[in-house]
């Protein structure tokens, strides 16, 4: 029989993580000034999000643009109820992190071995070694933790990954304390259909209220995958303001999904955001415009040009 669920009832609310201020900019060859990228973060707190990941404690010389992590942090305007999140992928980048004041620490793994190599510079197990300490502090400063496991629904290095290996790595995560785990397509070449797989097999390890959906849009598929994940009960997405996005250890793949495209998803299907979608294209026409290019979000730039008239 096909499992595919075709009268699903979908959440009436989701929450959507912007990730363009990290994940976003975090691959653009041009340097972007911390200015820019305090105002893009205060424009988004401004549209409604309720957590916006801001900021990258890695080694500036594996991610230069992350560079201004700490003015970045330092600058923005903290708006009440929002969490601005960071990656921290060691005890360094915690430190740096709880400095900054950062409210939640993201963790970063992978379900392919070679893709942790490439990233981090260490196997999945000595990844789980080195977060367990992160994990451990973080707890201790009363700090959300999230953790990101990469390559979920595929590898550019060693190609498929299967949704074992995924729920193993998310076991591992949810013993470390994560309070959210998201599941990403790091090179966007997920299906709606194994999207399902995956998400119903990692929702017998970890309550399905705490599990995200990270899509890239490499491959074009990321609305549909929302879909699909929103079928199975997924309620909390990651989204890139302007379509902004790729990572550096993952050659070839596109940006997040844009977040002007996904609001304007959840508003045909009713599902509830609290995200101000004209206010979020204001913040992707100004980042794009700062880039020198055309925002990657069809919803987007259609809104933006009606304006125009
Ligand atoms: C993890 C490391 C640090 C290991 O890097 P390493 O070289 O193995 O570590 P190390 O401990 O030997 O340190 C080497 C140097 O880095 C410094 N260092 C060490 N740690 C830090 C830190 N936290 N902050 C600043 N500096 C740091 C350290 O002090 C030392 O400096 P040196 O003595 O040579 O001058 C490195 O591999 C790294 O920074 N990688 C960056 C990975 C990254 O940011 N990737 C992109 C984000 S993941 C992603 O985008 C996927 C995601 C989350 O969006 C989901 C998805 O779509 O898949």
């Amino acid at each position: 029989m096909n499992s595919y669920a075709t009268s699903a009832t979908l959440p009436s609310s989701v929450k959507i993580v912007e990730v363009g201020p990290r994940d976003g900019l975090q691959n653009e060859a041009t340097t972007i000034s911390a200015e820019v990228k305090i105002e893009l973060v205060n424009r988004l707190s401004a549209a409604g999000f309720i957590n916006i990941e801001s900021a990258s404690f890695v080694s500036p010389k594996w991610v230069p643009q992350m560079a201004t992590s700490t003015e970045v942090m330092a600058g923005i305007e903290r708006k009440a109820g929002v969490i601005y999140s960071v990656l921290t992928p060691n005890m360094k980048g915690f430190e740096a992190a709880i400095a900054a004041g950062a409210d939640e620490v993201v963790i970063f793994g992978s379900a392919s071995e070679a893709f942790s190599q490439k990233n981090i510079n260490c196997s999945i197990a000595e990844s789980i070694e080195r977060f367990r300490e992160v994990a451990v502090a973080a707890k201790a400063n009363n700090k959300r933790l999230r953790g990101s496991l990469s390559c979920s629904f595929g590898c550019p290095y060693q190609g498929a990954v299967s949704p074992e290996a995924v729920a193993d790595v998310v076991q591992r995560l949810r013993d470390l304390g994560c309070d959210e785990i998201d599941i990403a397509d790091t090179i966007g070449v997920g299906t709606a259909r194994q999207v399902q797989t995956v998400m119903q097999r990692v929702m017998r390890e970890f309550p399905v209220s705490g599990l995200s959906g990270h899509f890239h849009d490499t491959y074009g598929q990321a609305l549909a995958n929302i879909y699909a994940s929103l079928e199975v009960g997924i309620s909390i997405f990651h989204s890139s303001v302007a379509g902004l996005g790729g990572c550096p250890y993952a050659k070839g793949a596109t940006g997040n999904v844009a977040t002007e495209d996904v609001l304007f998803l959840m508003q045909g299907l009713g599902i509830h955001t609290g995200i101000d979608l004209d206010k979020t294209v204001d913040a992707g026409q100004f980042i794009s415009q700062h880039l020198g290019r055309k925002a990657v979000s069809r919803a987007g730039n259609a809104l933006a040009a009606k304006r125009v008239g």
